[in-house]
């Protein structure tokens, strides 16, 4: 029994691509539509990249780390007081989700908050699918304003690179990122014991899987783990870049770009001697965005048309139900 190999790549393999561009504050159309071009360029071919410059303050990325470890550290108890909701809110204990295709469940935990709307939003929004109440815990007071300033900020992030991705295929800029009032956008704080080698190789802090939703922004800590399916076939490793943000498209984006833009396979395996943490946002917007393939002319539409809300909804029961 072993861990499961990827092959070690050059860090130059996966692209890191500077975005001041989009995100200084300056408006360069020019500028921002070569690094518009870079990402497509990008999320066309391995459907990853690193971003730098991605504007969320280094110190605000610690206090969500440091948050998040302190939760994941308290006693299995306490971190239940938050079990997860049927809205998709709060913790989920180790060996519950299983992604589509893996035979074992994964090792890691997880903790579920989206968007802070306020009573009357909620009252208004109680029948949508994953919006709900965040489910914050008392015993760490911090964790709400922390994650809060974390989601935000990843998510005008998000919608500034879904713009670019707009102008990379030369349609209306706000195409992909203008539904966000009422968004089902999620962070995912993770945390990935070790794993003891003799459970295998098919034993995994997240099984092979592809994203859900429009685009996942993740940043990991310097562990490594993070695995990605390279266009030859071979599992690579998704080194930690300090200062950068992983992005990739997710199963939404892909239809949407009528598969212009690729939602690549992943998955994780901690097989060092520490725990690792990461904290994936998942940038999606309102749950009725329809998703209907943008087609280029002659091209005819490669999949279903369904809502982003559907489409996240219909993963999630195949993981967890
Ligand atoms: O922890 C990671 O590096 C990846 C997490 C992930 O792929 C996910 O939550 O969808
Ligand atoms: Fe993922």
């Amino acid at each position: 029994m072993n861990f499961a190999k990827a092959k070690r790549i050059p860090i130059e393999s996966i692209p890191v691509i500077d975005i001041a561009a989009l995100t200084g504050g300056r408006t360069d159309p020019a500028a921002e539509l070569t690094v518009a071009e870079q990402m497509g360029e990008a999320a066309n071919g391995v459907g990853f990249f690193y971003v730098r410059n991605h504007g969320v303050p280094e110190e605000l990325i610690k206090a969500a780390f440091d948050i998040s470890g302190r939760f994941f550290a308290s006693p299995l108890e306490a971190k239940n007081s938050v079990r997860v909701t049927e809205k998709k809110r709060g913790y989920i204990e180790p060996y519950t989700g299983i992604m589509k295709g893996n035979t074992r469940r994964d090792f890691r935990e997880t903790f579920l908050w989206g968007r802070e709307f306020d009573r009357p939003t909620l009252d208004e929004l109680a029948s949508v699918p994953l919006v709900g109440p965040n489910q914050w815990p008392e015993f760490l007071p911090d964790m709400k304003p922390v994650l809060n300033d974390y989601f935000e900020a990843c998510v005008e992030v998000g919608r500034k690179i879904l713009r670019a991705f707009a102008l990379a295929m030369e349609i209306e800029p706000g195409y992909f990122s203008g539904n966000f009032d009422r968004c089902i956008a999620r962070g995912s704080a993770l945390y990935y014991p070790p794993q003891p080698e003799n459970l295998g190789e098919d034993q995994f802090g997240i099984g092979a899987h592809t994203d859900w939703g429009v685009l996942t922004l993740l940043c990991q800590d310097e562990v490594g783990g993070l695995q990605v399916l390279s266009g030859d076939g071979e599992w690579v490793t998704a080194h930690p870049i300090p200062g950068t943000f992983v992005v990739n498209v997710g199963d939404c984006l892909q239809k949407w770009t009528n598969r212009r833009l690729l939602s690549n396979q992943h998955r994780v395996v901690n097989s060092s001697d520490r725990y690792r943490q990461s904290i994936a946002m998942f940038v999606d917007p309102d749950f009725d965005t329809p998703i209907i393939p943008v087609v280029r002319p002659g091209e005819t539409p490669r999949d279903e048309p369904t809502t982003c809300g559907e489409q996240v909804m219909d993963s999630f029961r195949k993981a967890y139900d």
